[in-house]
């Protein structure tokens, strides 16, 4: 399947020379996003994973059904103030404005192996927040999975080796 196809691309949304990769449209077709998740799987299936940690929104739609396919649990990583237990928290830039992600205290234990999943990757300011939410805690990332990743922008880097796989990339 040419995941690509699925994706449709908005210019100039949320800003002007943002070109907009908008997955709502694969999401829609339950052969392609499952498809996709079972390529997503596929592509980590020899690594040994305890938990997938996803970012609020859209990597909650690719990281659970992964973390479910995978057979182990999901740790959300939400924006700052929707969790209500204990958190620690980080803030970060993305590739248009600024956020705070936060993680329940008690959501990893120390030692335990975390694959992130998300979406897309764009300048790795999500990610790179989130590993080290997740290094606070004592997880061990074992990995990043992306739908997505925009090769134009420096997000690999900003990961310091981290073994990123993606299914599509722009
Ligand atoms: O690599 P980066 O530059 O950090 O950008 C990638 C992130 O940006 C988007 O999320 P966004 O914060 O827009 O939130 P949403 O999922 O709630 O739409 C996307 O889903 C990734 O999580
Ligand atoms: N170009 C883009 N399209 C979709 N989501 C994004 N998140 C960050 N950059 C993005």
């Amino acid at each position: 399947m040419n995941f690509k196809d699925y994706i449709r691309v908005i210019p100039d949304y949320p800003q002007p020379g943002i070109r907009f990769k908008d997955i709502t449209t694969l999401l829609k077709d339950g052969a392609a996003y499952r498809a996709a998740i079972e390529a997503m799987h596929k592509a980590i299936a020899h690594k040994e994973i305890d938990l997938v940690a996803g970012p609020e929104a859209r990597g909650f739609v690719i990281g659970a059904p992964l973390a479910i396919s995978l057979g182990v649990g999901f740790v959300p990583v939400r924006k700052s103030g929707k969790l209500p237990g204990e958190t620690v928290e980080a803030s970060y830039d993305l590739e248009y404005g600024k956020d705070r992600l936060a993680i329940h205290a008690d959501s990893i234990k120390p030692g335990q192996r975390v694959l992130i999943a998300d979406d897309l990757l764009a300048t790795g300011g999500t990610i790179a927040t989130t590993i080290d939410l997740i290094r606070q805690l004592g997880g061990e990332v074992v990995g990043a999975s992306f739908l997505i990743e925009l090769s134009y922008l420096p997000g690999r880097e900003k990961l310091g080796g981290i073994e990123v796989q993606s299914l599509i990339t722009y």
